[in-house]
C-alpha cells in the first residue's frame, strides 16, 4: 500500500483563496487587514520564513509590516516596539518570529502582546483559551495540522487515538489540546517516554513534532494510519527533511504529510485566516 499524500501547498492554496476574499471584503469596509513581523538578528532559517510570510501577506491582499532589528537590540527597545504594534490601528496582528537572541525573554515578549493581537497563538491567555474550549487565536502550525485532518475528513476523531511526539509550547501540547478538541483519545509522547514505537503503533494519527530526522519509521506504524509531518530539518546533503522517514512510511500509512511542502505552508496560510479573523473581529467590536 502507498500513502496518499496531504498535499499542503494544494490546500494552502484553496485556503489563502478564501482569505484574500475575506481580505478584499474588508479592505472594501476600510479596514486592511495588517501582520506586523518583528525579526531580531540574522539567523538565516528565519529571514527565509519570515520572507515568506511576508510574501504570502501581500499575494493575499493584506498589509504587512516588517521590521528587521539587529541582534544587539535591547529587551525595553523591543517591548517598546510591540506596545507601539499592540496601539497601532492599521495592525492586526503581531508575531515576534522565535527564536530570539539569548538576551531577550521569549516568554515575557510574547507576553507582551495584546492577546487580541496575538495571532501566532503563543500567549498565556491563548494557551488557556484554547485549553478551556473558549474562542482565541490558536498556535499556526498545530491549527494547520487540524486543517489538513479536516480535508481527509477527519475533522472529528471520535473514536480514534492520535499520539503527538514531542510536548513543545508551540506544537506539541497545542496539538494535543486540538486534537482532544476534536474527540480524540490523545498520548503525548517525548524524550521521557520509555516505548515510543509501543505508543505510535496503536495510533490512528501520528503527529512528529520533535525537530530530529527519522523519529518516526516504518516499523512504528500501523498500516493505514494517517502520519503528519512538523518536523524541519536539514539532512547530510543540506535538503529540507522532517522527523519521519517517508520514504519508509509511505508504503505503511494511509494517508502522510510531506517536507516541503505539507505542514509548513499550512503554518502560514493560518497565520493569515487568523490575522483576517482578527480584523474581522474589531470591526464586530467596534
Ligand atoms: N513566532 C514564530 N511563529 C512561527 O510560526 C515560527 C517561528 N516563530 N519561528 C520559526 C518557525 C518555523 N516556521 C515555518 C513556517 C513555514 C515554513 C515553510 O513554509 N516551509 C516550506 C519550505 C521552506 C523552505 O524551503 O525552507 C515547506 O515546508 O514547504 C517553515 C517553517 C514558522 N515558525
Amino acid at each position: 500500500m502507498t500513502a496518499q499524500v496531504i498535499d499542503g501547498n494544494a490546500l494552502s492554496r484553496q485556503l489563502r483563496a478564501e482569505v484574500a476574499t475575506r481580505a478584499a471584503a474588508l479592505t472594501a469596509r476600510g479596514v486592511k487587514p495588517g501582520l506586523a513581523v518583528i525579526l531580531v538578528g540574522d539567523n538565516p532559517a528565519s529571514q527565509v520564513y519570515v520572507r515568506n510570510k511576508v510574501k504570502a501577506c501581500e499575494e493575499a491582499g493584506l498589509h504587512s509590516v516588517l521590521e528587521k532589528y539587529d541582534a544587539t537590540m535591547t529587551e525595553a527597545e523591543l517591548l517598546a516596539r510591540v506596545e507601539a504594534l499592540n496601539n497601532d490601528p492599521a495592525i492586526h496582528g503581531i508575531l515576534v518570529q522565535l527564536p530570539l537572541p539569548a538576551h531577550l525573554d521569549d516568554h515575557k515578549v510574547i507576553e507582551a502582546i495584546s492577546p487580541t493581537k496575538d495571532v501566532d497563538g503563543f500567549h498565556v491567555a491563548s494557551a488557556g483559551a484554547l485549553m478551556v474550549g473558549e474562542p482565541g487565536f490558536k498556535a499556526c502550525t498545530p491549527y494547520g495540522c487540524m486543517k489538513m485532518l479536516e480535508s481527509i475528513g477527519m475533522g472529528n476523531l471520535r473514536g480514534k487515538h492520535a499520539v503527538v511526539i514531542g510536548r513543545s509550547n508551540i506544537v506539541g501540547k497545542p496539538m494535543a489540546m486540538m486534537l482532544l478538541q476534536a474527540n480524540a483519545t490523545v498520548t503525548v509522547c517525548h524524550s521521557g517516554t520509555a516505548d515510543l514505537a509501543f505508543h505510535t503503533r496503536q495510533a490512528d494519527v501520528v503527529v512528529a513534532a520533535v525537530g530530529k530526522r527519522n523519529v518516526l519509521t516504518a516499523d512504528m506504524v500501523k498500516p493505514g494510519a494517517v502520519v503528519i509531518d512538523v518536523g524541519m530539518n536539514r539532512n547530510d546533503e543540506g535538503k529540507l527533511c522532517g522527523d519521519v522517514d517517508y520514504e519508509g512510511v509511505k508504503d505503511v500509512a494511509g494517508w502522510i504529510t510531506p517536507v516541503p511542502g505539507g505542514v509548513g505552508p499550512m503554518t502560514i496560510t493560518m497565520l493569515l485566516v487568523s490575522t483576517v479573523e482578527a480584523a474581522e473581529r474589531g470591526l464586530s467590536a467596534a
